[in-house]
């Protein structure tokens, strides 16, 4: 471990300081795309500005065979391309374990290092691998001239991943975030599912039977099978200053229970999540934008609580320090994303008494 003195000391003499901050900017979605993919990359820059985050993906969803094309596809796109103010570019990588990973790092770092902003790192185990991944990245930035460092969200989809999840988050200032890679996460923990995300509808509580009839009929209610994990995340990332997303959804089709997920997971701090395809892009900025009744309220306490301090009541609720550090959360949000987000911005800004007539 590095002591606190050396922790925001540049890796590679010539690479840009670490920043001490992350920036938050906003990250509601983070739109996958495969660079190799002809039809996919052409709708590219017509999705600047429509999503947060437009990611590049070189890993797994692109075959073995494509991965060069895909990696050159990325540089071709992003050199090609203005992201705007409002348009995180990323990539995902191949896993430090495979043959591409190190020629993913040299070719993107050095073609498009100014471009782009975060590197998704997959399969994460432990410290090690962000360790690995941070000198590398330094080395590149100092080769290629950047001034900027480039930042690193990894995948939790081990379980020795999921273990080490504070070390991960707290192993250098270049760590950005974390996601959940439910899939690979499931198939290490040997889970009996089959998807890519979601519930299972045999994960379940059932009520007690009456009068001991246990073949009678009982309410049961499916539990959500990400739970501890998306709560163990959250944690990990809050406690680092450091940002939870949840991950892919794989039925396409079931955009009732994608929003769902969606809204599990912003619900218990997550700040974005992915997207797979189009449809999955405004369930996302939805779901993880707070609602204009939620901002409403919150404003509604804050302005209750004057000085932040002490008790008060508000629609027979008992509202104090600890409520009002909630509303904070809610009101900073829509706060930020007004700023890039013209339509939010309107909507925050509209009085709850108007809305309801
Ligand atoms: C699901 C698929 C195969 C359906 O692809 P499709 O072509 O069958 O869908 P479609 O509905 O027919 O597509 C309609 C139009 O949208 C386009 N389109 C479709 N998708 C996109 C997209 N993402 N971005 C931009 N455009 C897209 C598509 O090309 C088509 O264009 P067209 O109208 O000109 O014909 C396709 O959407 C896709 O490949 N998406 C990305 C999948 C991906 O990145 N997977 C990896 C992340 S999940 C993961 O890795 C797991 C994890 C974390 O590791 C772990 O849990 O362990
Ligand atoms: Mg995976």
């Amino acid at each position: 471990m590095r002591s606190a003195k050396d922790f925001f000391r540049p890796l590679a003499v010539g690479a840009p300081t670490p920043l001490t901050q992350v920036p938050a900017r906003p990250s509601r979605v983070i739109h996958f795309f495969d660079p190799s993919n002809p039809k996919m990359a052409a709708k590219v820059p017509g999705m600047v500005g429509t999503v947060d985050v437009l990611l590049g993906n070189l890993e797994d969803a692109v075959k073995a065979d494509r991965k060069e094309a895909a990696r050159a596809g990325l540089v071709e796109i992003a050199k090609a391309t203005d992201f705007g103010a409002n348009t995180q570019l990323w990539t995902r990588i191949n896993a430090l374990d495979s043959p591409w990973a190190l020629d993913d790092l040299t070719t993107l770092v050095t073609e498009i290092g100014d471009k782009l902003d975060v590197v998704m790192v997959p399969k994460v185990q432990g410290a090690e691998d962000i360790h690995y991944v941070d000198r590398l990245l330094a080395q590149l930035e100092a080769k290629a001239g950047l001034t900027r460092p480039i930042l690193v969200h990894a995948i939790l989809e081990t379980a020795r991943g999921m273990v080490n999840v504070e070390e991960i988050c707290g192993a250098s200032p270049r760590m950005q975030g974390l996601s959940l890679g439910p899939a690979d996460l499931a198939a290490d923990r040997r889970m009996k599912t089959t998807r890519v995300g979601g519930g299972h509808p045999g994960y379940l509580v059932r009520t007690d039977p009456v009068d001991g009839d246990v073949q009678g009929e009982r309410a049961t209610a499916q539990q959500d099978l990400w739970h501890y994990t998306i709560a163990r995340m959250v944690d990990a990332c809050a406690m680092h200053g450091i940002y939870p997303y949840y991950g892919p959804f794989g039925d396409i089709q079931d955009v009732v229970a994608c929003e769902d997920q969606f809204r599990n997971a912003f619900l218990l701090g997550c700040v974005g999540t992915w997207s797979l395809h189009p449809v999955q892009i405004e369930i996302a900025k939805r779901v993880f934008s707070p609602s204009a009744e939620d901002v409403a309220h919150a404003r509604r306490v804050v302005a209750a609580m004057g000085d932040g301090t002490g008790a008060v009541m508000l629609d027979g609720k008992m509202e104090d320090d600890a409520s009002l550090k909630q509303c904070l959360v809610i009101v900073e949000l829509a706060e930020r994303l007004s700023q890039t987000d013209p339509a939010l911005a309107e909507l925050y800004a509209v009085e709850p008494a108007a809305q309801e007539g």
